[in-house]
């Protein structure tokens, strides 16, 4: 048990996967996973472990927002062994091909600033996810029938962004779409030696206004986590143990 997960040591999986809503922790673990069971509900944080084609994984809420993430993500690698994390998130369209459902892998991710930010005084790191995934995950999704959008996003701080003209540089310079977590994640995993995506769902879209409906996010949602189970499990000769 950590400050913020009530899971026993071996409760959690090396493999783990990271929605921001802990409800989508529930709806994904229910649906995807053979005997999921609740290893934490702290303030509501919902994780499950169960196993997945053969395989042991945990999926647990992370919260909105990088500080919230980096909470759950350190307690998950240093006290539970954690190994490979896999974010499955919404985002914010941010240009005008990538469209409502549309699934984006996150090469990078652009911020003002992570709760890592500290430590690399002047230094203007680049967080970037771990290449035998992020291949694994685009194979997967062409498997699926879907092509994504692989690149750049925005892991923004705030959700209502008072600065238009930085979304405006944002697309200008290739961004594909923005959300709150990823370049923590990608900084902590590389910290630790572990391996990190980011997966997302496009739920709405910064220049044409549309959003997801509510009752058809969970399509969308169900091809993201399918294309996360497979990335994380994918073995191909020179990918990453
Ligand atoms: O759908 P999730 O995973 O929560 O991700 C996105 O949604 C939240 C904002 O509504 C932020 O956490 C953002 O990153
Ligand atoms: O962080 C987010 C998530 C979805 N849509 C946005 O515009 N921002």
């Amino acid at each position: 048990m950590t400050i913020h997960i009530a899971a026993k040591s071996g409760e959690i999986a090396e493999t783990v996967l990271l929605p921001g809503d802990p409800r989508r922790a529930k709806w994904a673990a229910e649906r995807f996973l053979d005997n999921p069971k609740l290893i934490n509900d702290l303030r509501g944080m919902l994780g499950f472990t169960g196993t997945w084609n053969g395989h042991r994984v945990t999926i647990h809420g992370s919260g909105m927002g990088m500080p919230s993430l980096s909470i759950y993500a350190n307690e998950l690698i240093r006290d539970y062994g954690a190994r490979t994390l896999i974010r499955i998130g919404s985002c914010g369209a941010m240009q005008n091909r990538v469209k409502l459902r549309d699934i984006i892998l996150a090469m990078t991710a652009t911020t003002f600033t992570t709760p890592s930010s500290g430590i690399f005084r002047e230094l203007k790191y680049a967080p970037c996810a771990d290449w035998g995934l992020l291949r694994a995950a685009a194979r997967a999704a062409e498997a699926l029938g879907t092509t994504p959008h692989v690149g750049g996003i925005y892991s923004s701080d705030v959700f209502y962004d008072e600065r238009p003209d930085l979304n405006e540089q944002m697309t200008r310079h290739g961004i594909l779409g923005v959300e709150m977590e990823t370049a923590e994640l990608y900084t902590l995993a590389a910290r630790h030696g572990c391996r990190a995506l980011a997966v997302l769902t496009v739920s709405d879209h910064l220049l044409t206004h549309e959003s997801l409906p509510g009752a058809e996010r969970e399509t969308g949602f169900a091809e993201m986590v399918e294309i996360a189970l497979n990335a994380a499990f994918a073995r191909h000769p020179e990918e990453t143990a």
